[in-house]
């Protein structure tokens, strides 16, 4: 069964039309040709752009000349009343003090110390799906309620149940409802001239989610000065200092960070979880594969993770056929020549890892779940050409590892406990909101395994389901 894919827009359309499509949705609104073509150039009234599938091209702006090519200012402007100057929307000097503060704290070393609150947080969700088991469920609604869990244990030792973390993830909810801009369409910039306009009800949710965030920071620069901080994300954002001009974070800067977190780190990883337990769902051979490596643990340690080879692998294919940040825009401040065409200061770069994961002339059968790919010599070169869920170079999400960690931990806890089902009728179509969400949710219905029955490890090699 190939997995679900949007539907490509249809031939040439008028820009009016383009950018209501666009605005809709963006995955359905382009061409089918993205999916084949090096490199394509649309020119508007406002703006030119250029979305780049070459893999040179893309190491040439990610990785080679990122400063010439940095986040537009006008990019992600829907996104400022929530996340202030974040690294997210940051450039410059600014951003790389911000990643020189912030880098330390996801290193490989401190995923160690992050494993067990990502384990408590998997094991209430495993708890919580109790109640919805046998049932149809939204899956993205669960996964979003694991994923935010996951970020209030991990920054701040609290869990989601905590009042100001049930909070900022409720008022979040609301904000997303009230702010339609908040999908990818705010990632393209509006002509200068056109005014910004946030309705009421969303800057008051902007500042709520501020306001709960503030309080928690003040009381954790309260605990850090009464030497009483837990070892935690935040207190290590909050005390490392920058080596360059030895300051830390102030209150405010330290508000809009967390806000970054809890955003681009728990719509994205709910949005991969699900899709992962989507797909497994729909293969049944792999379900049962990771079912079987799972179940050799019963309490999962930090050690076990390096043997969950099929679990990751399984994780990895979720991202390339369901990327959470389809595409990302750079603009150029100097001027480049792509393919032998000029590229002019104020062009707009589309990166999209939508049509990258997916392209006909760099993966073989591109649509098809198979995470045996992973193992194969055509696959680790695909791998490192054209495989950028995190995106790449210096403004590579730095909760890389903490994310492939955090997805392993709740999958493997998750199918452990159940066997995930498709919901007849309910075929998910994939849109790209913030993320790459379903129109209409992810429906799946779990069942208990019966824990005395787990099956077997399997004898057979996981390059057996792969095998075409
Ligand atoms: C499956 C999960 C995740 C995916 C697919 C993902 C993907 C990405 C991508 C593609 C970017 C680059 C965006 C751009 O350049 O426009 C990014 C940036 C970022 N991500 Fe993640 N992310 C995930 C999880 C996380 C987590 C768990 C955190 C933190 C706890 C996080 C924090 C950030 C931050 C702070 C940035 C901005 C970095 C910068 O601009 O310098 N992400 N992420």
């Amino acid at each position: 069964m190939t997995p679900p894919k949007p539907p490509a827009r249809e031939g040439a359309v008028s820009l009016w039309r383009y950018a209501r499509l666009f605005r809709a949705d963006i995955l359905s609104a382009q061409p089918a040709r993205l999916y084949r073509a090096w490199m394509a150039e649309f020119r508007t009234p406002f703006f030119r752009s250029f979305l780049i599938n070459q893999p040179e091209l893309v190491k040439r702006v990610l990785k080679e000349r990122p400063g010439a090519f940095p986040k537009s200012a006008r990019v992600g402007e829907g996104l400022r009343p929530l996340l202030g100057n974040s690294v997210f929307l940051s450039n410059g000097a600014t951003w790389e003090r911000q990643r020189r503060i912030i880098d330390p704290a996801f290193e490989g070393g401190r995923l160690r110390v992050q494993f067990p609150a990502m384990r408590d947080a998997a094991q209430a969700c495993v708890a919580r799906l109790e109640a919805v088991a046998g049932t149809e469920v939204e899956i993205e609604a669960e996964t979003s309620h694991a994923a935010a869990d996951v970020i209030f244990r991990t920054l701040f030792s609290i869990p989601i149940e905590h009042a100001q973390a049930g909070a900022v993830f409720d008022q979040f909810r609301v904000y997303q409802r009230a702010q339609p801009v908040l999908n990818l369409a705010a990632l393209l910039p509006v002509p200068r001239w056109m005014p910004r306009y946030f309705p009421r009800r969303v800057r008051r949710a902007g500042r709520a989610i501020r306001g709960l965030i503030r309080t928690l920071v003040e009381e954790r620069l309260r605990a850090i000065e009464a030497g009483v901080a837990p070892d935690d994300l935040a207190t290590r954002i909050m005390t490392t200092r920058d080596p360059v001009s030895g300051e830390t974070f102030d209150v405010e800067e330290m508000v809009d960070q967390v806000a970054i977190f809890f955003l681009a780190g728990h719509e994205t990883s709910a949005s991969a979880l699900a899709w992962t337990l989507y797909l497994l769902a729909t293969h049944e051979d792999w379900q049962e594969a990771v079912a079987a490596e799972v179940a050799s643990a019963q309490e999962l340690s930090f050690a076990d993770l390096s043997r969950l080879v099929l679990t990751r692998d399984v994780f990895r294919e979720a991202l390339r056929l369901y990327p959470p940040v389809p595409m990302m825009v750079r603009e150029a401040v100097e001027r480049d020549v792509f393919r032998g065409r000029v590229v002019p200061v104020g062009a707009q770069i589309v990166l999209s890892p939508w049509h990258l994961h997916r392209h006909e002339r760099l993966w073989p059968d591109p649509d098809a779940f198979d995470p045996g790919r992973w193992q194969s010599e055509a696959g680790r070169l695909a791998q490192r050409e054209a495989y950028m869920p995190f995106s790449a170079g210096p403004r590579v999400c730095p909760g890389a590892g903490f994310a492939m960690i955090e997805g392993v931990v709740l999958l493997a806890e998750i199918l452990r406990r159940y066997r995930v089902e498709p919901v007849v009728g309910r075929v998910p179509e994939p849109v790209a909101h913030l993320t790459v969400r379903s129109r209409t949710g992810i429906w799946l219905r779990l069942v208990q395994r019966d824990q005395g029955a787990l099956p077997p490890r399997l004898a057979a090699p996981p390059e057996v389901f792969g095998a075409r």
